[in-house]
């Protein structure tokens, strides 16, 4: 794994104006993105977000996961926390890509759950890979963490790169009648923390 940094530019959101960090894996060719709110000082604990791309809930609006909804909330916690970073990795469908997560959806939508669904397709339940944060985060300059996320793993990884997780804060947002199996399968099968997920399903047909 070989990270280098890019660019950086600003970032106007709802929220209030980030700034973007851009990054390349030279090895494998994928592009990440760290966003940063106000100032990060390495000695004090930063509210912070590793999150997985997800096109469908992350731009197009699905229903079938919660990952739109952590996204905004994340950005929306940071802004009103004064400061703050998001690592945004591009490992989309946990890791398979686009397209096998739209085979994993296609198996989905005839019963199995997201764990069966990668299975059958030949993947493990969740392919993913975190070396690229030790990197972007030091270049953003950040060592104590916040870290926003309902996945054990998540803290794991932070904690694998020599990242101080002084906290989990819960992330719990997005439940809805789309997604309510999924997000059971991630608690019962994936061992996300997920006990008092928000139902926020004023979503008609
Ligand atoms: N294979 C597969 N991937 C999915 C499915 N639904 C969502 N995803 C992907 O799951 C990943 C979720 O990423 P995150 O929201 O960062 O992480 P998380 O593991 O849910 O943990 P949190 O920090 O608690 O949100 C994204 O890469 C999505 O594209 C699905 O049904 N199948």
């Amino acid at each position: 794994m070989s990270i280098k940094y890019v660019a950086t530019s600003k970032l106007p959101t709802p929220w209030g104006i980030f700034a973007m960090h851009g990054f390349e894996d030279t090895e494998t060719g994928k592009e990440h993105v760290a966003l940063t709110y106000g100032e990060l000082d390495a000695k004090t604990p930063v509210l912070g977000r590793i999150h997985s791309e997800c096109l469908t809930g992350d731009a197009l609006f699905s229903l079938r996961c919660d990952c739109g909804f952590q996204l905004q909330t994340a950005m929306q916690n940071i802004a009103e926390a004064g400061s703050g970073f998001i690592l945004y990795l591009r490992q989309e469908g946990r890791g398979i890509g686009l397209l096998n997560k739209i085979r994993a959806y296609e198996l989905q939508d005839q019963g199995a759950n997201t764990v069966e669904a990668n299975e059958r397709l030949g993947f493990a339940a969740d392919m993913r890979k975190y070396d690229m944060i030790a990197p972007m985060l030091a270049h953003i300059g950040v060592t104590q963490v916040r870290l926003m996320t309902n996945n054990p793993r998540k803290v794991k990884a932070m904690q694998d790169v020599g990242m101080d997780v002084v906290e989990r804060v819960p992330l719990q947002v997005g439940k809805n009648r789309y997604n309510e199996a999924y997000l059971k399968t991630k608690s019962d099968a994936l061992g996300h923390m997920m006990s008092e997920v928000h139902f926020n399903d004023d979503h008609q047909d």
